[in-house]
């Protein structure tokens, strides 16, 4: 009978080891009939599903007659398992001491360290001494052949260190220009693993729907593999930066330049700040041009979630990059419902905004679990574009709450929003939107005009929140370069009861046992 049968699939075992002595007396449930009658034993760790998306690392012990059959035992697991190409057995591992509560130093020492060692997993772990200290040793000294992949313990700026080390060191290992805006970029190789020590977390919660160390430590041994796109930012044909998460303008802009100056308050420095930057209600004046993605990846209020083996986002993949070609600039007057389908139709939008947010996943994390744009996905090779119009106090404030449940914080008549491949912004101040857009098209007198058409005043500009990290440039050019990483994680997963999962159990594959 099936309810006296438990189905373990090798892909989720993590090790098998040969059963410490005070295991077996102390761990075993106080079965110690076994141990008398089977004195010799081994013991297997495995994942199991918890709730909220939490993974936690189980062990069965298995008694045995005599040591030979338990060491066979030990052995053939183990020599399955190896057998799994996609897991790593060699990681670098990168520790931001300083992130968030400064405790990821212990969570990796306590938490993690361990699984890695049970799954026979070899690490060569750094702590980092400075800001770009991880990036820059990617970039330049690393042999990366002697990795399976790359580990950050701390926030989404640590991961985004090794987002620009590892992406930088494939162009240039591959000769690829990073200051050109349409340039195709190569793919990294290597996985890349967070585990979540920071203040914000949204790329390990995004992806894994939850930020919890112990299962993302379990991602990474499992072998996990999450495609991602990466948002390239440029300013007049210079490369700036790289983006995964939310590039923000205004309101998340302002934030992140006044919590910068309170790190020393951790994590609440952004309670602070949001409060603060909320009060002062600043809004900004620019011009956002931006290219409409294709149709069949649906919008951000579809209500299509991304979820694990995510279709909209196979079909991202499919459509490919076309970053290049014949733009065609359609201006749509400030305010203007109008729409503009198709590709290769840009769309140009003047006004004046209290925040410019560009989400390239959903950007879920802990402060807003559906996150900025909850339909946007991880790996479709487009980005959301939120626009909040100027409003009052009142109405930016039912907008900001709407992100922390779930009402939909899109249906409000000064919020708009578009799933791009590309966009550009140009504040008020500036004469330029995107010199390189505007030279292929047919458009540029018109644009120009728009540009300009408040000559400088006094009004001041904000700066852009790119991942955490503040950008010095107002004017920018962003293009997504469809799943240009991947990382050790499978995106969130759908039903995580043990039910939804058994059915997929393929039979001799597996170790099975009666309880
Ligand atoms: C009155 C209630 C207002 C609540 C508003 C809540 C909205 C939260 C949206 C959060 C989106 C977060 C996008 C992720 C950004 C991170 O990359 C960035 C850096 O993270 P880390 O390196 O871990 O520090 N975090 C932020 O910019 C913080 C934004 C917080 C704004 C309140
Ligand atoms: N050893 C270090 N000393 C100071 N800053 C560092 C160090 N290592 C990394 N950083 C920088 O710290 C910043 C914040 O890191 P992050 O891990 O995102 O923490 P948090 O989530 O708390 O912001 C990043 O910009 C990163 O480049
Ligand atoms: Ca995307």
């Amino acid at each position: 009978m099936l309810a006296d049968h438990h189905f373990l699939l090798v892909s989720e075992i993590v090790g098998a080891r040969e059963t410490e002595e005070e295991d077996q007396t102390n761990k075993d449930g106080g079965r110690k009939h076994n141990v008398l009658l089977y004195p010799y034993a081994f013991t297997v760790s495995y994942t199991e599903r918890t709730k909220h998306h939490c993974w936690r690392c189980k062990d069965i012990i298995f008694h045995c007659l005599d040591e030979a059959q338990c060491q066979q035992w030990v052995q053939t697991i183990n020599n399955q398992l190896s057998l799994l190409s996609i897991r790593p057995k060699r990681l670098l591992v990168y520790i931001n001491p300083y992130s968030g509560k400064q405790r990821g130093k212990w969570i990796y020492e306590q938490r993690v360290a361990p699984l890695f060692s049970r799954a026979s997993i070899s690490t060569d772990v750094i702590v980092t001494e400075s800001a770009n200290h991880a990036r820059d040793h990617l970039k330049t000294e690393v042999d990366l052949k002697q990795c399976d992949g790359v580990v950050c313990v701390g926030g989404d700026g640590m991961f985004s260190e090794v987002v620009h080390g590892l992406v930088s060191r494939t162009q240039s290992d591959s000769r690829v220009d990073q200051n050109q805006p349409n340039q195709d970029l190569v793919p990294c190789a290597l996985r890349i693993g967070i585990i979540p020590a920071g203040s914000t977390d949204c790329i390990c919660y995004s992806t894994t729907g939850t930020n919890d160390p112990v299962t993302s430590a379990l991602h990474i041994i499992m072998g996990d593999s999450q495609p991602m796109d990466v948002c390239s930012v440029h300013h007049n044909n210079t490369f700036l930066r790289y983006s995964v998460s939310l590039l923000g303008y205004g309101f998340y802009g302002d934030v992140l330049t006044d919590s910068e100056r309170k790190r020393w308050m951790g994590p609440s420095r952004y309670d602070f700040s949001g409060l603060k930057t909320f009060l002062t209600h600043q809004y900004y004046e620019g011009t956002v041009a931006f290219l409409p993605a294709k149709d069949n990846l649906g919008n951000p209020r579809d209500k299509i979630k991304c979820r694990t083996g995510c279709h909209i986002c196979e079909q991202g993949a499919n459509n490919g990059q076309l970053l290049s070609g014949d733009h065609v600039y359609k201006m749509a007057e400030e305010n203007s419902d109008e729409e503009t389908s198709g590709d290769g139709v840009w769309r140009v939008i003047r006004g004046k905004f209290l925040a410019i947010n560009a989400a390239c996943m959903s950007c879920a994390c802990p402060r807003s679990p559906r996150g900025l744009s909850p339909y946007a996905h991880l790996a479709d090779g487009t980005t959301d574009l939120i626009l909040v119009r100027k409003a009052s106090r009142l109405d930016f404030l039912r907008h900001l709450i709407r992100h922390t449940n779930k009402d939909d914080q899109f249906d409000m008549s000064f919020v708009e929003v578009h799933r791009v491949r590309r966009f550009s912004f140009a504040p008020k101040h500036s004469n330029v939107i995107s010199e390189v857009d505007l030279s292929e098209t047919s458009g540029k007198k018109i644009c120009n005009q728009v540009c300009t058409a408040h000559p400088n005043n006094d009004t001041g500009h904000s700066n852009w929140n790119c991942d955490g990290e503040i950008l010095p440039h107002a004017d920018i050019q962003v293009s997504v370069h469809c799943q240009l990483i991947r990382l050790f994680a499978r995106g969130v997963e759908r039903g995580t009861t043990f039910d939804t999962y058994t059915w997929s159990v393929i039979e001799g594959s597996n170790l099975s046992w009666q309880a």
